[in-house]
Formats: structure tokens, sequence, C-alpha cells
């Protein structure tokens, strides 16, 4: 059995993959999928599906899971004729994952090739061209092309697909469809009025068919569109919502589905949902008849986590029930690698998939049988009074509960394994609150804003955020510099910031970054503090030491010693129990290797610009081998050289490649991109410039104020000033547990705050 590699799966899990099995053009699997197109419950309702389209400018379609509805709606659109005169269908996805993979099945199921008639546009990846015809593409993708062409005139039908997850991009996406909807229809109006007036030369509206490229909705009047379909669908809908709010559209029912699941329930509450999916997979595994398994998890590190312990338990089994191996999937996963889960086992293996919610609604992941379910996701939540957001685990809804069981059953009769009793289940909310109602709204009205919708408050969102939450979210724009006094978008930050995909407050480290000379160095700061867990930290070590009885949730945190030597640990005798010192002196060796090989990297200026330590030495690491071999091998030097250094290799991949794309755009906008070398003070002073908004102070006690909500808040124990405890400081990341924790840290001069950010400072403190 291979060993692990630190923070990731063990590199023989690609063998074990078949990657020789894709889709080929042959006749048998052609005729295969012809037949399994046939036996959808949707192929029977074609006919009366198109006849809805073409009658109702707004649609609801609610059915089951695995009918057909992603795949097959789009085909019968196509060949009912909506896209005559070269109109697109578009198809929106909440998920980048989706919107590939069913392109991709499309394609296949059409006979062409993927980017030809049918094709998916996702950020940063676009593969469609001048003929193709159905577009798959994340429902953010749609919201930025409409900056583009307000009219969005290419399309003649627009499908947003899983309306029911009700992202904050579904939602804004639906008003703006709504506003597009009538605004087109208003110019096919006034085009009957002007034939009428001036149907001897019609020329007012002859010209300029194409792409409009103005942000304003009045400026586009006097064109000529044809009305937009609009199609909103789910397994899962509240269609009555939807109905009413666009004035009593109306909603169809797809009958039936095409194999069984079966659903199977707990008798008690599981106290420990990650033991119990483990236990799960391996009673499936020895008692269940073949098929492939999806276990649904909350994040990266409950999936690595549960990956390793899986490897170890099956180390435990005769050499013949070793034939199981892990594919993880979540969404900071480099896009090449989550395409690894549909990959078929190789023959005789089992194939258990990690995910997150990444992989609960839309994708068909052929080979799952097996469904288990814990329950619970990773949502986010907005305090719009302190203008904080964080994440936590919650419980799913019914709806999620209902779409994580559709994953099985699609090409074949599965089972789905609740890791809770059926009563738990009846006491879920019956859909997810929409993440409109608990995000910071910062991103979503700097794009209303770009669109060239002003009234953020007026807008008709399908349920409106609070007004405290647009508010805050207004006035953090305003202190970023995005919007003027009377509340328009900023001429030119705030349109370069809405130009750039990331949070504002990181457009705007890398606008503020250009004019410091430093936007090198912030560069790969935003691409590092993009991803989860940069460091890789033992947590099954953390988790044997709680398996003794000896610590509790909060000992556990602060042995989370990244930067403890073992000397040190020793001290830390009166926070933890003794004998679980004794422990970890025998046992933790390791972490001491570890503390030791992350402290090579640590600045004593903060996390910052130890990310930044971390991702150039791996640069230079692969500069002093780049003559020498392949593009492969390096990755595999790389993956070596993170494992010695206790970096997560998929995370500094993947910030590698977030980089490479954020460099792109910069580079596009005509931002100078240039290096502040030595000047660390440079950098810090613009770290300060960028992220006042997050700014805290040493209190007499040791803990800090954080200066623009006022909570109290402790720095976590994996920054490298934990211990430090300079007197002000700036940070990325708040985390809740037993306290408020912030995280990537970096120490800054107070008085800096109120030279670089006075509309803030000399206003408020
Ligand atoms: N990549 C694929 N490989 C194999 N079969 C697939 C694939 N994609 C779709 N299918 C088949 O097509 C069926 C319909 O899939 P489709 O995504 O259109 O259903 P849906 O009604 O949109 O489901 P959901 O509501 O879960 O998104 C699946 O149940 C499966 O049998």
């Amino acid at each position: 059995m291979p060993s692990m590699a630190h923070g990731g799966v063990s590199n023989s899990t690609s063998n074990k993959l078949d990657s020789k099995v894709l889709p080929n053009d042959s006749f048998a699997r052609r005729k295969k999928i012809l037949q399994q197109r046939k036996s959808l419950p949707i192929a029977s309702v074609e006919k009366r599906l198109v006849e809805e389209v073409r009658k109702n400018d707004i649609l609801i379609i609610v059915g089951e899971t695995g009918s057909g509805k992603t795949t097959q709606l789009p085909q019968f659109l196509f060949h009912g004729g909506f896209c005559n005169d070269g109109k697109v269908i578009g198809i929106t996805q909440p998920r980048r994952v989706a919107a590939v993979t069913v392109a991709k099945r499309v394609a296949e199921e059409c006979g062409v090739e993927l980017g030809q008639r049918v094709g998916y546009s996702i950020r940063f990846d676009d593969r469609t061209s001048g003929t193709t015809r159905i577009k798959y593409m994340t429902d953010g993708l749609l919201l930025r092309e409409a900056l583009l062409d307000p009219y969005l005139s290419r399309y003649s039908v627009i499908i947003v697909d899983e309306a029911h997850e009700r992202t904050v991009h579904t939602d804004v996406l639906l008003g703006l469809l709504k506003k597009v909807q009538n605004a087109r229809s208003k110019t096919v109006d006034d085009h009957s009025n002007a034939d009428n007036k001036k149907a001897s030369n019609g020329r007012l509206f002859d010209k300029e068919n194409g792409v409009q490229r103005n942000s304003s909705f009045k400026q586009c009047q006097g064109r000529k569109f044809p009305s937009l379909k609009l199609i909103i669908m789910s397994a899962s809908l509240d269609a009555q919502v939807f109905s009413e709010y666009f004035g009593g559209a109306r909603a169809v029912h797809i009958q039936g589905r095409q194999f069984p699941v079966d659903i199977l329930y707990t008798l008690y509450p599981e106290p420990d949902y990650m033991d119990a999916a483990l236990i799960t997979i391996f009673q499936i595994h020895l008692e269940e008849g073949p098929g492939d398994i999806l276990v649904f998890l909350t994040g990266q590190e409950e999936i690595e986590s549960v990956e390793r312990l899986v490897q170890e338990r099956l180390q435990q089994f005769p050499e013949a029930s070793r034939k199981l191996i892990t594919v993880p999937i979540f969404s900071s996963l480099p896009s090449e690698q989550q395409m690894r889960v549909f990959a078929p086992a190789a023959s005789g293996f089992r194939k258990v998939i990690l995910a997150t919610n990444i992989a609960e609604t839309s994708v068909t992941i052929p080979g799952i049988k097996y469904v288990i379910d814990p329950g619970f996701v990773k949502a986010r939540t907005y305090d719009p009074v302190k203008g904080m957001e964080s994440l936590i685990v919650v419980p799913i809804s019914k709806a999620q509960a209902l779409q994580r069981s559709g994953r099985a059953g699609r090409e074949g009769p599965g089972k789905c394994f609740r890791l809770y009793p059926e009563s738990e289940f009846e006491k879920l909310e019956d859909s997810t609150k929409p993440e409109i109602k608990r995000c910071n709204l910062s991103n979503v009205i700097l794009q209303l804003k770009a669109l060239g919708i002003d009234d953020i408050i007026g807008f008709d969102f399908l349920e409106k955020p609070s007004r405290a939450s647009i508010i805050k979210s207004l006035e953090q724009l305003f202190l970023l510099g995005a919007l003027t006094d009377d509340c328009k978008l900023s001429d030119p930050v705030g349109h370069q910031m809405a130009r750039l995909p990331l949070d504002p407050i990181y457009s705007k480290s890398l606008i503020v970054a250009s004019q410091f000379n430093c936007l090198e160095e912030m560069l790969i700061t935003v691409a590092m503090l993009s991803v989860e867990s940069t460091f890789y930290a033992p947590r099954e070590k953390l988790e044997e030491v709680s398996v003794y009885g000896m610590l509790n949730v909060e000992q556990i945190s602060v042995a989370w010693f990244f930067w403890y030597t073992l000397a040190e640990l020793l001290v830390l005798q009166s926070v933890m129990d003794y004998e679980c010192m004794q422990f970890v002196e025998v046992e933790n060796l390791d972490w001491t290797a570890c503390g030791m090989a992350m402290k090579c990297f640590a600045s004593p200026d903060g996390d910052h610009l130890t990310l930044i330590n971390v991702f150039r030495r791996s640069e230079e690491f692969l500069e002093n081998r780049k003559m020498e071999i392949s593009k492969e091998k390096n990755e595999k030097l790389l993956r070596k050289w993170c494992k010695e250094n206790f970096i997560n290799s998929r995370s500094l991949r993947h910030a590698r490649d977030i980089h490479s794309q954020i460099r792109g755009h910069v580079e596009q906008m005509g931002l100078r991109i240039s290096s502040c070398g030595d000047e660390i003070l440079q950098f810090r002073r613009c770290l300060a410039a960028s992220f006042f908004l997050n700014a805290a102070l040493k209190q007499p006690e040791g803990t800090y104020r954080a200066l623009a909500s006022g909570q109290a808040v402790q720095i976590h124990p994996s920054s490298v000033l934990f211990r430090a405890k300079p007197e002000c400081i700036i940070f990325n990341e708040m985390v809740q547990t037993n306290h408020k924790y912030i995280r990537n840290v970096t120490r800054i001069d107070y008085l800096w705050l109120t030279e670089l950010a006075p509309q803030f400072y000399t206003m408020q403190n």
C-alpha cells in the first residue's frame, strides 16, 4: 500500500483510475446513449415542453433529479427552432464543474465536438465558438456577460438551472433577467410601432443588431431584439415563489424518475458524522454489491482527513478487500483534478468520492450507486452590523438532501445512507436560506452598479436582502473608493474594481499595490489568500490526541502549534493536560519537524510575507529545475518539496493557477506590475492602505479590538504573530470557534491608518 502524501491523496490513486476510458464515438456507445435518452422521463413530453416554451415567455419547470432537464431540454429547444438566426440557448449552473461536465455530456449526445454546437463558458475557461448554439455557463459568468451586452442579445432562451440553490448570483441574475426581458419586449413593441409609422424605410432598427457595449439599459432603446424566453428549473423548487415573482408565470411538473433510490436513515443521531461516514463507507464496501460511493463532507480539511483515515483503515483488511480508492472533489481543487472523479475506477476497484456540496446538484458521476449524506454543509453567514462574514457548518435543507440522494439512481437503482434519523430529516428547513440574505453584498452591488443599476434598494430582488446589509456594503464600497459621493461607480477605480473577478477588497488591493510599486507581492498575496490551508496541519495527530480524551477543542486549537518547538510546547503545560503533553512529547516529533519546517518560511512581519515566502521558494525550486526536466516531472518534484516542507500541494497548485489568471487580468487592465524588492516596509504600508477595514489594536489584556466593528478578537494560533502580539495589525479573515480568531495577520503602524485611510480613520477613530 502506498504511503500517504501530506495534504493529499496517495499518488497511486491516479493509477487506479482508468484514464483510457474516454468518451468515444463508437457505434455501440452512441446507440446506448440514444437508448438512455429515449428512456428518460422527459423524453415523452418533448413536444409538449417545446410548445409550452413557445407559448410562455417565462416557464418554471420542476422535475425529479435525473429526469433529463439539464441535458435534454436545451436539445429539444434547439430542434424546436429556438436557435434559428444564429441565436443561442444559454443554461446557467451555480457551479463550474456542472457547467463543464454537462456540456461535455451533451456534446457527446449530439455527436459533436465540444466547443462547436455545444460548449461551456466559465471564469477563465471558454469552450465556445461562433457556431455554439447550446451554451452551459455559471450564473456568475452570465452576469459578467451582461456587463458587455446588457440586452443579452445573443440569447433566444436562458435557462436558469438549479434555481433552488438560491446562490447570490442566481438571485441577482433573476432580477436582471426580468429587467432584460422587459427591456427586450419593449424594443419589440417599439419596433412594431415604428414599423407601422415608418414602414417605408424601417431604418431605425436596421443597423447594429449585434452586441451592445453600453452599460445603460436606456441607451439600448431603439434597437430590435426578439423576445427572450426565460426558463427556471430545478428538482426541488418552490414553484409558487418563482411564479409569483414573475407575475404568475406558468409552472409545469415533469413526472417520474428513471431509477429508484432507497433512502436509509440511522436509528439514532450520530455524535461524530465523520466517523459515521467512515464506518458506512466500509460497511458498503464489505457488504453491498458493486458500485461507487459518493460521500458529502463540508470542506477540504474534512475530506483530506477522511481520505487518510480510509487509507489507514484499509491496511487492516486482507489484500483482497483493499480494492478501494478515494478521490476528492472540492471547489479549490484545480479543474483537472476535479475531473478525476469522473474517470472510472480500474477494474475490480471501488471508487469513493469525497465531495463538498460542489457535487450536490446537476452532475452525473458515472458509476455512483451509493450516496452517504451526513446532513451538513459549510455555509456563509454575515453580520451586517459588524460587517463580518464567516463560514459555519450547518444542517442542510430538505431540498439539499433530495439533491444529494438524486446523485444515485442515475444509471440504475441506488441507495442513499442518511447519517441521521428520519425524525431529524423532518426537522430540516424545506429550502436553503437564500445566500443573498447571509452574505456581504459588496460584490453584487459593484456588479449591479457596473450594469448601470444604481438604485440598489429599489432593485427587484426575488427576496430583498436586509436594508442594513445593503447600506453596510454601500458604505464599504464607498470607503474603498469604488463609489462617488452620489453613490455612482467611481472612475477609474470603481470601474477597474468591477472588472476584476475578485472580492472588492482584493480588487482594490491590487489597484493600490500598483501605486505602491508592489503589485508583484500583492498578486501573490491575493492568490495565496484565495486558497484554504496552505500549510499541512497534521490533523489526524490532533484527532489521536483527542481520542485519548485529553484535549478539548480549545486545547486542540492551541495545540495547533505551527510555530511551537517541543520545548515551547512543554511550557504550555499550564493550559494543556500533563498526560497529553507526554503523549505529544513521545508521539509528535513530526509535529515539531512540521513547526520547524514552517519556521523557515516565517516572516517576523506577519503571515502575508510568510505566504509570499512559500510561493517564491516554490517558484525558485521549480526555476532551478526548469532546464532539466519535463513539466510533469517538475510537478512531481514540487509535490515532494511540498511534502518535505509541510505545504499542502493542492492548495499551492491552486494558488499558482489563480496567480497566473489574475496576473493576466491586471496586465490587460494596464496596471503597472513591479516589485518592491527588499522594501518590506513599503509592502506593509500597502497592506495597511488596502485592508484598513480589517485593522485591530492590541488591548491591555493582550487581546485585540477590531477597529471597524469594535469586536474583541484574538490572533489565531496558526499565525506567525500568535506570540509576538504586535500593537497594531491588519488581518484578512475572521473565524469563529469558542473565540473570535483572526487569521492572516501582518503588523502595521497605527499612524499609517490615519495617513493612508483618512476617509475612515479621521472620521471614526
Ligand atoms: N455524464 C454522464 N454520463 C452518463 N450518464 C449521464 C451523464 N449525464 C447525464 N447522464 C444521464 O442522463 C440523465 C439525466 O441527466 P440530467 O442532468 O439531464 O437530469 P436532471 O433532470 O437535470 O437532473 P438534476 O435535477 O439532478 O440536475 C442522468 O440521470 C443520467 O442517466
